[in-house]
């Protein structure tokens, strides 16, 4: 039998929500969602290494922002990998961040996907899918996206995942907040606006249609045509970022000015993502965006991509 490693280091994607549609909320508090993920290439890297006892560093974008204790996903990742295998023993993790802090795009997602995969090789315990599919659930709704990659839709909680036939690579430019939106008070914030429009929040699920994904958006995908992508994006959480944070409006705009195939909040937000026509256009996007000071940083990249993988799965000496 090969020897196990000392340390594995695996790489995870953030991702954006091409169509975010939200339902009602049921007694857990979660609401039904129908979602098209894709995973782009901005990435944290997540490593594993054997140790005498449990640790956990962060360095990279907003590192002073994430808990360094065992409320991490990446943390309670490897804790659920370890449960019931004798082989699994303290290890000391470190993140290496890129994806913005409650920006969302997922980043702590992908730190809980990237150490479920790392403490899976480390130990060689040999989770099936079937299992990393349950343990990534049980850590949050966008974990087992984080896990999957590529372009994928995602129903119940958005953890029910089937791939999306998608063609194509797409052109986005994200413009970060320098300020975080917490994911609960986004849905509660929408929740607040919908009861306010006199629509029933929270009625049994039976009683409303469960949220179903475009057909403008799958034809869209199908084809590989990024002008109707552009057209079809939507995100139902939008109108309760922007009320959160109302100077989204004018980043929205901005990218809306300089031609993007189309511009929503990303997820929860605050990031905004804008779809480009091509790699110059992303380019002049992204330069109007930073010249315009409405964003505390602006990154372009490129999707879909792939879901949590291992990069380093060497010996270490
Ligand atoms: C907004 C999205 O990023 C879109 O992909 C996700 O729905 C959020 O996924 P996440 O951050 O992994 O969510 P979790 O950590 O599981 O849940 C955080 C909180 O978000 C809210 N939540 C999340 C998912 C969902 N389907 N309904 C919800 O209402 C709940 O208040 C929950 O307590
Ligand atoms: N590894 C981690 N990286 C970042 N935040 C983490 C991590 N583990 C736990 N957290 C906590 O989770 C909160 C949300 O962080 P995260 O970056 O995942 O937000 P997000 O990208 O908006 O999430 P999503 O898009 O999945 O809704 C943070 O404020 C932090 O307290």
């Amino acid at each position: 039998m090969p020897s196990l490693p000392e340390a594995v280091t695996v790489r995870a994607a953030a991702k954006v929500n091409l169509e975010l549609l939200v339902g009602p909320r049921d007694a857990s508090g979660y609401h039904a969602l129908a979602t098209v993920f894709q995973a782009v290439s901005l990435y944290d890297d997540v490593t594993v290494r054997r140790a005498r006892r449990c640790s956990l560093t962060v360095a990279g974008r907003d590192a002073e922002h994430v808990p360094t204790d065992e409320s991490n996903l990446a943390w309670r990742a490897v804790i659920a990998v370890g449960e019931g295998h004798p082989e699994a023993g303290p290890v000391a993790i470190s993140i290496a961040k890129d994806i913005p802090v409650a920006g969302g795009m997922a980043g702590g997602s992908a730190d809980g996907a990237a150490a479920l995969v790392a403490a899976d090789a480390l130990w060689g315990v040999g989770l099936s899918r079937t299992e990393l599919h349950r343990l990534a659930a049980g850590l949050g709704a966008d974990v087992p996206f984080s896990v999957l990659g590529g372009t994928a839709i995602g129903t119940g909680r958005g953890d029910e995942l089937a791939p999306a036939m998608a063609r194509g690579s797409y052109h986005w430019v994200f413009a970060f907040s320098d300020e975080g939106l917490s994911t609960p008070r986004v849905f509660a914030e929408l929740d607040r606006l919908r009861a306010e429009r006199g629509e029933d929040v929270s009625a049994p699920a039976q009683q409303q249609p469960e949220p179903e994904v475009s057909t403008a958006m799958m034809t869209a995908l199908l084809s590989g045509d990024a002008e109707a992508v552009g057209q079809a994006m939507h995100n139902d959480l939008q109108e309760a970022a922007l009320s959160l944070q109302p100077r989204l409006v004018d980043t929205l705009a901005i990218g809306q000015e300089c031609g993007a195939l189309g511009g929503i909040v990303s997820g929860s937000g605050p990031t905004c993502a804008f779809l480009a026509a091509s790699h110059e256009h992303a380019l002049d996007l992204a330069v109007a965006l930073t010249a315009s000071g409405v964003a505390s940083d602006v990154r372009r990249a490129q999707g879909p991509v792939p879901g949590a993988r291992l990069i380093h799965p060497g010996k270490e000496q």
